[in-house]
């Protein structure tokens, strides 16, 4: 049997990291499953020391996951490594991932220490880490920057004290693949115990060579890509986990190498994660670009036409495009919705067949026909009305006209009790989000508005993001409706109810904090 590379997936903890708002717990889990899903090895999940919802994301992903290890990080700081193994401990089997700097940059002017008192406690913290599992990952922050020798001391030390994964992070993007490639061989070459813990990579794209220097580290040895989907993450991005697997899949006879993920799954988990991060995806990215399958010029296309491997490396159906051929409209049944979610990978336990049937015939009788991503959006929103107890519009009425300024009335529900208020302003969005914030009480800051469409044609959904502020924190909203004033209510509702769930959170701390 052929070796395997295991895949890691940072999405949730390096990818979160560039957000412009925090994903909700509920994102979080929707983003697990759906890695989990794919095929994914171990999923971070997040970095629990560092908020009470990161904490509480990571052990409800913990708790809910089975078919991937679920892990988190931690500096090499005693009290990050409880709050990760406290996050962690509801899963039969867990990973802690803790980490420190090992640059000379790194060492001297942030943490202030010289290299041995570093090496010390990176010790220190694989130890303690492997006193709630046995399965701890240890990574050498800024390793494309650190001195060979000193690096071939630490990654030996942490493998000595217990480490059974050494990640080796080119954590700034600065190294070019046959220098990556060539710190990898050395490791290999000089680490006498090196051949007890898988060697991880974990590479970003400041010179757009992450997944190149990930590549050049398993043609060296490495067992582990450390990556995140569509490449979110610090600054340039994270190595993207698509184009990992689909390098490794598409030429598989160089490699020879296992993957377990499902490449199917690909345009799935991409599209998701997209919506849900707010991340638009550019349309020439490698393998998950609206693009990326598609040709334009006439020699490509009669290429195409005459053999489709003339100019196609790989087939869209690889990543999980275009199988669809049932036509979903309001005449369709509930055995064909069944039969499509099946197919995106969605278990019966996952949603409510009865209520996915009413909206998707709602969507139906107003858009005629109805898609895959259709159908995951009204999941999505079935899955963020769970969550929207707080906030709700019972009616929004608007209207808006060429000569005079824009009426909106609104009747919400705040919790038990019916609002009803009126606003005018320079358009229909502005006077509805006048009469919500004055319903609300809460005059919020909105930082950025974007329309957009989700599908194609003039039936497409309309598809609103907002970013707003609120007391210094920044939250994202989005909204999916056939009438586009509806989106823009249902993403400003949506912020409303991560703003009241943050404060339970900050509240149920400050309770903890005083009863301790
Ligand atoms: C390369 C990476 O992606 S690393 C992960 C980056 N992710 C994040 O930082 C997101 C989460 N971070 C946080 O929530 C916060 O930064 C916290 C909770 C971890 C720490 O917050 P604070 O205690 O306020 O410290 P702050 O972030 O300002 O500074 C970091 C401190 O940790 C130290 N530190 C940094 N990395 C490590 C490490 N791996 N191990 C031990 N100490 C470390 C720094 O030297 C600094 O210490 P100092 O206060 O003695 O100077
Ligand atoms: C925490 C480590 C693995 C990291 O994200 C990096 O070095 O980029
Ligand atoms: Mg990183």
């Amino acid at each position: 049997m052929s070796e395997r590379v295991i895949l890691f997936d940072t999405t949730l903890r390096d990818g979160e990291q560039a957000l412009a708002a925090s994903l909700s717990v509920n994102e979080k889990l929707q983003i697990a499953r759906a890695l989990e899903r794919m095929g994914i090895d171990i999923i971070e999940a997040g970095f629990p020391v560092s908020s009470p919802g990161d904490f509480e994301s990571v052990r409800q992903i913990a708790a809910t996951v089975k078919e991937s290890r679920v892990c988190a990080l931690s500096r090499a700081v005693k009290g990050d490594i409880d709050a990760a193994a406290e996050a962690l401990k509801v899963a039969d089997q867990f990973r802690i991932h803790t980490f420190i700097s090992t640059s000379d940059i790194h060492v001297q002017s942030k943490l202030r220490r010289d290299f041995t008192q570093v090496e010390q406690m990176a010790v220190d913290a694989v130890r303690y880490a492997r006193r709630f599992t046995d399965d701890v990952e240890f990574s050498c922050e800024d390793a494309g920057r650190t001195p060979i020798d000193n690096l071939c001391r630490m990654v030996e030390s942490a493998i000595r004290a217990g480490a059974t994964t050494v990640n080796i992070p080119d954590t700034v993007g600065y190294t070019t693949p046959t220098e990556f490639g060539g710190i990898i061989r050395t490791l290999f070459e000089r680490v006498p115990n090196i051949d007890q813990a898988v060697i991880s990579v974990h590479c970003h794209d400041d010179l757009g060579l992450s997944v190149a220097n990930s590549i050049a580290a398993v043609e060296a040895g490495a067992r582990q890509v450390e990556g995140t989907i569509n490449g979110i993450g610090e600054r340039a991005g994270n190595a993207a986990l698509e184009e990992v697997i689909m390098i490794l899949k598409t030429r598989a006879a160089r490699f020879g190498l296992e993957v377990g993920a499902n490449p199917q799954e690909i345009h799935r988990v991409s599209q998701t994660i997209s919506r849900l991060c707010n991340m638009p995806i550019q349309s020439n990215k490698a393998i998950v670009g609206a693009n990326a399958f598609s040709h334009s010029s006439g020699i490509h296309q009669d290429g195409v036409l005459k053999s489709q491997n003339t100019y196609e490396i790989m087939t869209p159906e690889s990543i999980g495009l275009g199988r669809n051929n049932l036509n979903l409209t309001s005449r369709s049944g509930r055995h064909v919705i069944r039969h499509r979610m099946a197919e995106m990978g969605y278990t019966d336990a996952e949603y409510d067949l009865d209520t996915l049937y009413q909206r998707f015939l709602a969507l139906a009788d107003k858009k005629g026909q109805v898609f895959d991503y259709d159908l995951e959006a009204l999941l999505f929103f079935e899955n963020q009305r769970e969550e929207q107890e707080q906030y709700r519009i019972n009616q929004l009425n608007v209207q808006a006209g060429s000569s005079h300024f824009a009426t909106a009335s609104v009747e919400m529900q705040i919790g038990e009790e019916t609002v009803t208020e009126a606003a005018t302003g320079n358009g229909p969005v502005d006077s509805a989000y006048k009469a919500i914030a004055r319903a609300t009480g809460r005059q919020l800051a909105i930082k950025s508005y974007h329309i957009g469409a989700e599908g194609g044609g003039h039936d497409a959904l309309g598809r609103v993001d907002i970013t707003a502020e609120y007391e210094g924190r920044t939250f994202h909203g989005m909204g999916l409706s056939t009438d586009i004033i509806e989106s823009s209510a249902i993403a400003l509702i949506r912020v409303y109810n991560l703003i009241h769930r943050q404060q339970q959170i900050e509240k149920k701390k400050q309770q903890i904090l005083e009863e301790a």
